[in-house]
Formats: structure tokens, sequence, C-alpha cells
């Protein structure tokens, strides 16, 4: 779907605008009936009849006027909300389909500001400003007509005046173009900052750089506040000169219409009208230009939220993707994250059907990264993948996700019980298969010692577990997930002896089951058992074998593990 679509404003939105030019239109009609009393006074033709008939009109325009604006008010905001919930469910939709290696830390805070702050400001738009200024540009119109009725000389200094806002804007508009757009890149780092400030806060503090990190996320801010300053600074002098050139139309219709009364062209009631009422136009259009003005800046966020409705989408195609056997296939893989620095470099092995296959190498070797590909976070540069004899090129990459899970270092956990964490593997599972997956995966001690058990909260991304007990989960739920491959990164080093052992036998219960595994290991004596170790080193497979092929070839793996302790799993 194209961005026009998604932000189509709808019926409502057009009524509230029609509301809001009939809402102009009767504010002007008050100024008619100020005239119509005061000429009535004037020529002291003012009676009883003429005063009630008088209030009345005015009795009524003020209640049509009520009614319009209510009911205006009411359905643009209903129209802007209605606007903005689709933009909102479609950029949720969309995340799905952009290719997650854009979810870098840098990409993250623009997509947060696109979703909130962007997509509220194009809201404002619907539901406030457009209105605003349609408004007052009928109600000046109202005026200037009005004023060219009964002294046209008075309302074409008027008109000039309005006029005058094209080239202002023209000017304004250009200064918000380029320290808007400014403004909003910084305020995108900004959100980024503070996400990973606050996301990182333990460990910013368990290494002491709170306070550095903190001056980062001050730094941002401080450079928010001066960019929005100089937006300011730009921006307020045109509007200041605009001010001083449009309020010199005042003493100007007061001389032009002062003439005219000298020289017997307007009577007393007329001349007091354009020499007053000029006052509402020169307000009204220092308002116009404000709302203008913001605007223009509001539409840098519509620009935004267009963007990310346009970015291009993973490469898909509905074939469904169903392997007979789940061998994993490296073609020819040469992989970049940045231009010019491959990563990998024309990696070939294969993986063997429900067999496992131990990476290890130096670190930075690229390891990980084999992985990343393998799950579709990245595309290789060159090179196919296939599982089970099927490239797995263009398929969607969920579709893909299906077949693997995924046992990673960095375990992600939703703010929500234990039980749900777990469930998310596989929403179908019943409660007796959670307990089970949870006993294999040596987890189900400390849940059980919970006082809520199982519907304990883990806390924002599980921060009320520890590393291991988190780990733990993650293996629970790649034990329930049951699918045919398995990505397993080992990092017990971290963890203290008790939860390292804990781990250990539940990636041991978790192997028990006929996969394909391709298991990362930072210890050798994990892998002694695998059916295939691959030894990467500067993104190059450069041994082959299993460990007891590989120490006779006493080369990188020899040494290695002569250099370890041999504890194998
Ligand atoms: N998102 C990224 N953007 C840019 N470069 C990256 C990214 N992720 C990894 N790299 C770089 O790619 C290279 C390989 O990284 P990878 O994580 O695959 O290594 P690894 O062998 O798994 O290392 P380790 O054992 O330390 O986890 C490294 O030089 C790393 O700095």
């Amino acid at each position: 779907m194209k961005a026009r679509e998604v932000m189509k404003k709808n019926k409502k939105f057009y009524l509230s605008i029609g509301f809001n030019v009939i809402e102009g239109i009767l504010s002007g009609c008050n100024f008619m009936i100020l005239y119509r009393t005061m000429q009535a006074l004037w020529e002291d033709s003012m009676n009883v009849k003429k005063l009630v008939t008088l209030t009345g009109i005015l009795l009524l325009v003020f209640l049509v006027r009520l009614v319009i604006f209510t009911t205006g008010y009411t359905q643009g905001q209903i129209g802007g909300a209605g606007v903005s919930k689709n933009i909102r469910i479609f950029l949720g939709d969309k995340m799905k389909n952009i290719s997650l290696s854009r979810f870098s830390q840098s990409q993250t805070g623009e997509y947060i500001n696109v979703a909130t702050a962007d997509v509220n400001n194009y809201e404002t738009i619907l539901t406030h400003r457009a209105g605003d200024i349609v408004k007052n540009i009928t109600l000046v119109t109202m005026v200037i007509v009005f004023i060219s009725v009964i002294f046209w000389n008075v309302g074409l200094v008027l008109l000039i005046g309005s006029l005058l806002l094209i080239p202002t804007l023209w000017l304004s508009f250009r200064s918000v173009k380029k320290y808007g757009n400014k403004k909003n890149q910084i305020l995108s780092d900004n959100v980024s900052n503070i996400t990973e400030y606050i996301t990182g806060i333990q460990t910013f503090r368990a290494y002491g750089i709170g306070g550095t990190k903190n001056k980062t996320v001050i730094k941002s801010m401080y450079a928010y506040s001066d960019i929005s300053y100089v937006y300011e600074k730009m921006v307020i002098p045109i509007g200041t000169g605009y001010s001083i050139l449009e309020w010199l139309c005042l003493p100007l219709a007061i001389m032009i219409g002062g003439s005219g009364w000298l020289t017997g062209n307007l009577n007393v009631v007329d001349f007091l009208m354009v020499s007053i009422i000029p006052v509402f136009s020169c307000k009204l259009n220092s308002t116009i230009f404000v709302d203008l003005t913001s605007y223009k800046n509001l539409m840098i966020s519509k620009f935004h939220v267009t963007q990310v409705i346009d970015e291009k989408e993973e490469e898909k195609n509905e074939r469904p993707f169903s392997p007979a056997s789940h061998d994993i296939e490296f073609d020819h893989v040469s992989f970049a994250y940045q231009e010019n620095e491959p990563v990998l470099k024309e990696v070939s092995f294969k993986a063997e059907n429900q067999k496992l296959t131990a990476l290890i190498g130096d670190s930075g070797s690229g390891k990980s990264t084999i992985l990343n590909l393998l799950s579709k976070y990245y595309e290789p540069i060159a090179g196919d993948i296939k599982i089970g004899g099927v490239s797995t090129k263009g398929i969607h990459a969920e579709k893909v996700l299906e077949h693997i899970s995924m046992v990673d270092q960095e375990v992600f956990l939703f703010n929500d019980t234990i039980k749900n964490n777990i469930r998310y593997a596989r929403p179908s599972a019943a409660d007796t298969e959670i307990i089970e997956a949870c006993r294999l995966a040596n987890c189900d001690g400390f849940i059980s010692k919970m006082e809520k058990g199982y519907d304990t909260p883990v806390g924002e991304n599980g921060n009320q577990l520890s590393g291991g007990e988190r780990q733990r989960i993650s293996i629970a739920r790649a034990i329930l997930k049951d699918s045919p491959v398995l990505l397993l990164d080992e990092a017990t080093a971290s963890l203290d002896i008790e939860n390292e052992l804990a781990v250990k036998e539940a990636i041991r219960n978790l192997l028990k089951a006929k996969k394909t595994v391709i298991m990362i290991a930072h210890t050798l004596s994990i892998v002694q058992k695998a059916n295939q170790i691959l030894v990467l080193s500067n993104g190059k497979i450069v041994e082959q074998g299993n460990h007891e092929e590989l120490l006779c070839k006493k080369g990188k793996y020899s040494l290695m593990w002569s250099a370890e302790e041999k504890i194998a799993i």
C-alpha cells in the first residue's frame, strides 16, 4: 500500500474543514451586525424593534456558531484520530516487513520517533492546524471584502498587507525546511540515546560509566535545545519583519479613511469601521503566519511517516517454504555490514540434517554473522544459503524462522509473566507443555520457588531474573518451539558456576532431540562430541572436521584445544 492511501484523509476531516469555513463566515457576520448597530445609532434610528432584531441576529449567529464549532471540532478530532489510528496500525504491520537489519541502535530512535511524535504531529495537522488556518483565512477574506465594500482604498491596503504573507511564508518555509529537518534528526538521535541509556542503565552503572553515558544523553539534549534555538532565531525575525509591515497598515488605513471622511466620502461610522476593523485582519494575518509556519514544520513529520510507509520491504514472495529435510548449506556466501569491510568471504560448508555442527574461532571471526544470515536478519551480498536443498533467497524471513529456534547470548524477555514469555514460542502450548519444557531447560526449580511461580512477572526485559535464569528461559522457549533447526550461541563463560552447570545441563537436554544444530562454542570442551567443527578465522573457514580429525591436523584447533580445560558436556 502506498503512503497516499494510508494517510488518506477521511470524510470527517473534510466535514470539519467545511464547518471551519462556515464558522469563519459567521464570525465575519459579527462585524456586519456591529456595523448595522453603529449606523442605526449614528442615524438616530435605533428603536426597541431594531435593537431586538439586531441582538436576536447576534444571538442566532452565536448559537449557530456554537453548534458549528462543536460539531466541526468533534468531527475533526474523530477524523484526525481515525487517520492516525490507520497509520499506526499500518506502521505496526510495516515494521514486520522491514528488513531486520534496519533495526540497529541508530535507526531505532528514528522508528520510535516516527511511530510516536511524527504520527502525533500529523494528527495535530488534521485535528487542529488545518482547521484553524482555513477558518482564519476565511475570516480575513470576509474582513477585506467587508472593508472594501465600505471604502475600497482601505480594502486594497488590507489586501496588500495580507498578500505580503506570500513572500514572508516563502522565506519562513525555507528556514523551516533547513532547520526543521535538522531539528528532527537531532530529536531522533536524542530518542536513540535516551533509549540506549535507559535500557543499558544497569550495565552502565555496573561499569561505572553511568555518568559518562548520562553526559552523552545530556549532550544530545543540549544539541536539541541548541537547534531549537537556532530554528526560532531564524524564523522569528521573518515573522517580526512581517508583523511590522503588516501593522503599518493600521496608521495607513486611518490616514486613508480620515482623508475620505475629510473629503465627505465617508461618514463617521464608515470611518470608524475602516479604522478599527483592520486591527482584526492584522491580528489574524499574524496568527495565519504562525499557524502556517507551524504547519510546514509539522509537515516534516508527515514526510518522515511517508518515508517509513514507503520504505522498501523485505524481498518476499508467498512461495511456501517447506523443505523435506533440514540440512544447511552455505554456498560461497560473502557478507559485509559496511561497504568494503567484508566479514564473511566466500564461506562454504554443509551442516548435516539432525547433526551437531559447532562454530569456533577468534572473536570477530564471523561466527554470529553466520547465524544472523541463516536467520535472515541480513541478506548475503553473494552466494546462497539453502535449508534442505531449498534456497532461502527471496523467502520471507518469518517463513524461514518458522523452522528455526534461536538461543542467543542476548535473551529478550517481554514485560509479562514467565509463563507468557515462554508461551510466545508456541502460543497454542498447554500449561503442562510449558512446565515440561521448563523442567528440561532446568528452570522449573527456580520458577517453583517464586511466590507466584509461573505467573511471576519478569519485569522490563526480564530485569528481575539473573543472566543464567534468562538463558534457561530462552532454552525452554526453544524446547517448546521444537523446530527442526536450532541455532545456539553457547555463552556460559560469563555465568557463575551454579548457573553455568544449570545452563549446560539445559543445553544437553536441548541437544537430545533430533535437530540440525549449529552451535557457536566459546569453550572447546563443549564441542568435543560435535559431528562437525568449523574453525573460523578472519571471515573464512580455515579448518573443518570432527574433534579427533582436527587434533590430528595439529593446526589452529589443536593449538586452541591444548590451551583449554577439557570439560566435555
Ligand atoms: N551490526 C554490525 N554492524 C557492523 N559490524 C558488525 C556488526 N555486527 C558485527 N560486526 C562486525 O563483524 C565482524 C564479525 O562479527 P561477529 O559477531 O560475527 O563475530 P563473532 O565471531 O561472532 O565474534 P564473538 O565471538 O566475539 O561473538 C566483527 O568485526 C564485528 O565487529
